[in-house]
């Protein structure tokens, strides 16, 4: 019998933040995605020098000018040519997100087939760390080019204008956000009032020939702590992985399997990050301590252990399984 081929490549533009020091953004999706098999490009929509969870940062927030450029760069070497997933993070202002959507609708012109991961980046905890007017150009502008969108719970609260407290309710934000022509939704993490040590992962998948909708729930153990980079992390590897299944999968249930395997890695690469934190006697952060008041020391602990885990991005060992809801 011959051997199997090698594994379908994805070539990727991701446009994220850049961080020298730390796993966020683009540093915190690039290598996983590569450890995947996936070629990755990048362009970067700030460059600090760490980032802003620390007391201090220094660096530069790129004007969309310096995005439009570079794209532009490589389509006058035909290097645009040939990508086949767009993946995007934290954009910061209304120019950039003007920008995106420029190049993703080129993209989409080169490649009707192009899947836009788009994660909205927009805040966290109740409270938005970029201005308000993102809230309404992302509704309307970025989510109806989007194929896959990966909010969290405060996000697809801002995103609908829908409180999100059980599942129920994050089902019909999910219906909504289709309503928007996202197909693919996944609410990463949702704390219900049932119990404070778990929280869930909410996904719908909708198909766009029938209509038909997948959704479903994955519980996972709640970690205490603050950790950096997470939803970058997690986005990126839905992808890769929702890339895998759509080859292999006919029908509803690519999502729920990709879900599947990218919160396994989330609990292996964060449980290495709690024991290295451990390990290294620093202090834990505790729930709910102000961003300005964590000591540097603590915030670096919980950077994601990335490089030292990376076993739990190819084959994690934890298993999760998606309940259909
Ligand atoms: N406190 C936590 N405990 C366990 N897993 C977490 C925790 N925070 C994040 N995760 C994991 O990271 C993923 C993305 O994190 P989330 O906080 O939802 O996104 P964001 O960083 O965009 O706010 C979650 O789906 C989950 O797998
Ligand atoms: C510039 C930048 N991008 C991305 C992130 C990651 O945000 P999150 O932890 O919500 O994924 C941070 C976190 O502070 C950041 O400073």
């Amino acid at each position: 019998m011959a051997p199997p081929g090698p594994a379908a490549s994805a070539r990727i533009l991701s446009i994220q933040s850049h961080v020298v020091s730390g796993y966020v953004g683009n540093r915190a999706a690039t290598f996983p995605l590569q450890l995947l098999g996936h070629e990755v490009d990048a362009i970067n929509t700030v460059q600090f020098s760490n980032h802003t969870g620390y007391n201090t940062f220094a660096g530069t927030r790129f004007a969309a000018a310096h995005m439009r450029e570079l794209f532009a760069g490589l389509q006058a070497n035909g290097l645009d040519r040939g990508y086949t997933h767009l993946l995007t993070g934290y954009m910061g202002n209304s120019d950039n997100v003007r920008a995106v959507e420029s190049i993703a609708r080129q993209l989409r012109e080169q490649n009707p087939g192009l899947v836009f991961v788009l994660d909205p980046v927009l805040g966290d905890d109740g409270a938005l760390y970029v201005p308000e007017d993102l809230v309404a150009l992302y509704r309307d502008v970025l989510c109806p080019l989007a194929t896959l969108l990966t909010p969290n719970q405060f996000e697809a609260e801002q995103l609908t204008g829908q409180p999100i407290a059980s599942l129920d309710d994050a089902k019909r934000a999910c219906d909504a956000l289709h309503a928007l022509g996202v197909p693919n939704v996944v609410i990463t993490s949702l704390q219900t009032a049932d119990d404070p040590d778990v929280l869930h992962l909410v996904g719908s998948e909708k198909s766009p020939q029938t209509g038909a909708c997948h959704q479903f729930a994955i519980a996972f153990p709640r970690l205490t702590g603050y950790f950096t980079g997470s939803g970058d992390l997690f986005a990126a590897v839905v992808m890769a992985r929702h890339f895998e299944m759509a080859a292999h999968a006919d029908g509803l249930g690519a999502l729920a399997r990709a879900c599947e395997l990218a919160t396994a890695t989330q609990a292996g690469v964060m449980v290495a990050t709690k024991r290295r934190q451990e390990a290294t006697g620093v202090a834990v952060a505790p729930d709910h301590l102000h961003r300005g008041s964590r000591p540097a020391d603590m915030v670096r602990g919980f950077e994601l252990c990335i490089i030292p885990a990376q076993r739990q991005i190819v084959s994690p060992d934890t298993r999760f399984a998606a309940v259909d809801i």
